[in-house]
């Protein structure tokens, strides 16, 4: 028999609308304890999966985030550069990075699937000389996820009351982004800078984007007619986004942006940035595993 791997899986116990609530006995019956000799650790606050991961990476082949991707968020890029592998169960709202990854969205395949688990590594992007792992955003979606946060619900439904409220208060802001080889200014609803190809829920923001091609994608989206939503929509969720002529695409390894507001999402979780971000790519710098 081979040598058993050492998992570690962290669980988020608010993630989502609750999925995650019978992983304890979900791990012991589908996983192959003859491959994985695991520990499960529940978080008890907002970063706790990041000092975890900071004390017990080098203990560990495998750290498996349980949760959305906000644990996502904090685990991976926890991750970056060590020689430990980040899994994901997803149980959150959203999971883009889990979906990207085509890791089942069901609890109990998830956890068969890390048995005969395939591993690659991913780009990670650097704002500001943060990490994140899927996707960042200025503009209206940045708005909805501070607002997201402040709300006393989680799930689908509450992102979408919250993106309908705030869509007819929200205008449109000017950024300027410098590339190595051109200066370009615009005034969108939204700029989404993407490592993945999703931002969850399948709703497929950056259709190009791939994990390992060394590149970051900024979508731009300029304000629009309400009436054109339901194409909107339509082509989010059927990767033809692109196709709309309120979107740009820019695809860069390196660019510096410059914003009115510093309200922006990492992952979905809020964060406030000074108003000059600089976007980079750090190339295959995190191991995940997945079924792509
Ligand atoms: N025990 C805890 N109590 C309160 N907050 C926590 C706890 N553990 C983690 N968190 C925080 O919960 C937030 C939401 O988690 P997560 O993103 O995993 O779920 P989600 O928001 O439901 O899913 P998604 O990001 O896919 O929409 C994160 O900011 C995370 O840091």
């Amino acid at each position: 028999m081979s040598e058993q791997k050492k998992i570690l899986f962290i669980v988020n116990p608010i993630s989502g609308t609750g999925k995650q609530k019978n992983i304890v006995s979900l791990i012991d019956s589908y996983l192959d304890k003859n491959k994985f000799n695991s520990t499960i650790q529940f978080t008890a606050h907002a970063g706790h999966a990041k000092e975890i991961v900071k004390n017990e990476h080098p203990n560990f082949d495998i750290i498996v985030a349980v949760g959305g991707d906000g644990t996502v968020h904090e685990v991976g890029t926890s991750l970056i550069n060590t020689n430990c592998i980040l899994g994901i169960i997803p149980t959150g709202s959203g999971n883009g990075l889990a979906r990207h990854l085509k890791i089942s969205m069901k609890i109990a395949e998830a956890i068969k699937q890390l048995n005969n688990h395939k591993t690659k590594k991913i780009d990670t992007i650097l704002l500001n000389k943060q990490p994140f792992l899927g996707a960042a955003g200025l503009g209206f979606d940045a708005h909805v996820a501070w607002k997201f946060d402040e709300a006393p619900t989680r799930g689908l439904l509450t992102y979408l009351k919250i993106s309908v409220k705030e869509y007819f208060r929200y205008k449109p802001q000017e950024y300027k982004l410098i590339f190595k080889d051109k200066t370009v200014t615009t005034k969108d609803l939204l700029i989404t800078i993407s490592n993945s190809n999703q931002y969850g829920n399948n709703a497929f923001i950056s259709p190009n984007s791939e994990l390992d091609d060394g590149f970051v994608r900024l979508i731009g989206l300029k304000p629009f007619p309400l009436y054109i939503a339901p194409i909107l929509a339509y082509k989010l969720f059927n990767k033809k986004i692109l196709s709309s002529k309120y979107v740009t695409e820019y695809k860069t390894n390196q660019v510096e942006i410059q914003s009115p507001s510093p309200e922006m999402h990492m992952d979905g979780e809020p964060v406030k940035h000074h108003e000059i971000i600089q976007i980079e790519v750090n190339p295959k710098s995190l191991n995940v595993i997945s079924n792509e």
